[in-house]
């Protein structure tokens, strides 16, 4: 785990010592759009970009399942990192289910980076939208890459669903502005928080939160009402990792999701949605957390269980 300075590769672990042992996530620096606008660099065009992702990764696991709910299977290609991140960051490799770089053979994503801005000063993330026609990154920032990939490319899919109605915007953004900070990012204030304090007010909060869509999602099937919307994909890539990681490797174990009746089958009517189930790997999920985060489990041994059935009824057709 590490970043770019300057363009080189430096080791180093998230600095909590500043902020009182909380972890404060950094903003992405590559926010381009694709788009038609007259002037637009980034236009849209089959084959010309491509994702670099880790199926491990909440952030990244979005913009798989955004590729897929919109047909982009063929229009843009995808790199799987290895889910091992040690010393030299997100790595390609032999790891199953990983992939090579298909672009230039890179053995390190801050390859990818470097290439971007040779002296790049930057954390090393996951995902990125490349553009091949310019070796541009576009875009390192899922929520906004989730949105590109949600209109950009419908005259050449000729898919239209939206999952971010313009009816829906208002209550969409509300609904994220509640979940990210308190669930989506609170996992990982609790997981890397470095004092007692910091790690327990982001679990009151993160479980806090999960008491509030337990409650709003026993009369509603999605977020935002009877459709699905970005809202419940952005939910989904955390409550999916919930039990087999955030419980244990994240010490969110006040409940797991299994003990939610309503979120559990929620959870299970989102993965059960076509072509969803194939976006999920639980063995580069496990491995990248209990096997990369060595500073919280010095063992790397990756825990067995637990025993979920998510291809169980889930009920909640009826809510619609
Ligand atoms: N805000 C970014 C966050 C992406 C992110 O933090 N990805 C993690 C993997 S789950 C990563 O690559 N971390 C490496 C690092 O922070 O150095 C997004 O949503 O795209």
């Amino acid at each position: 785990m590490g970043l770019l300075v300057d363009g080189k590769w430096l080791d180093q672990w998230y600095d909590t010592e500043k902020s009182d042992g909380k972890f404060v996530r950094q903003n992405s620096k590559f926010r381009q759009q694709v788009s038609n606008e007259p002037g637009s660099e980034f236009t849209p065009e089959s084959g010309r970009y491509h994702l670099y992702v880790s199926l491990a990764c909440p952030w990244a696991h979005r913009t798989l399942i955004f590729r897929k709910l919109k047909s982009l299977e063929e229009h843009i290609t995808v790199s799987v990192v290895s889910p091992d991140m040690l010393s030299n960051g997100w790595e390609f490799g032999q790891y199953q289910g990983a992939t090579e770089d298909h672009l230039f053979g890179a053995k390190y994503m801050h390859e990818i980076y470097t290439k971007d801005t040779p002296d790049i000063t930057s954390r090393v993330t996951v995902p990125v939208l490349w553009d091949k026609k310019t070796n541009k990154i576009v875009n390192n920032e899922s929520s906004e890459i989730i949105r590109i990939l949600n209109t950009a490319f419908n005259d050449l899919t000729g898919n239209q669903q939206d999952f971010y109605p313009a009816d829906l915007q208002e209550a969409i953004d509300e609904i994220n502005d509640f979940v990210y900070p308190k669930i989506n990012n609170g996992v990982y204030r609790a997981g890397f928080a470095t004092s007692k304090a910091a790690y327990e007010e982001a679990v009151v909060e993160l479980f806090a939160a999960l008491d509030v869509l337990e409650q709003k999602l026993a009369t509603q099937r999605f977020l935002a009402g009877n459709v699905q919307t970005e809202a419940d994909w952005r939910l989904f890539t955390t409550l999916i990792r919930f039990d087999p990681v955030y419980v244990g490797h994240f010490k969110c174990n006040l409940k797991r999701i299994a003990d939610y009746p309503v979120l559990s089958a929620y959870m299970r009517d989102l993965y059960q949605t076509p072509g969803i189930a194939e976006t999920v790997n639980f063995d580069h999920i496990k491995r990248h957390y209990y096997f990369s985060h060595d500073m919280i489990n010095p063992t790397q041994i990756v825990p067995l269980g637990p025993i979920m059935d998510l291809d169980a009824a889930h009920n909640r057709a009826a809510l619609s």
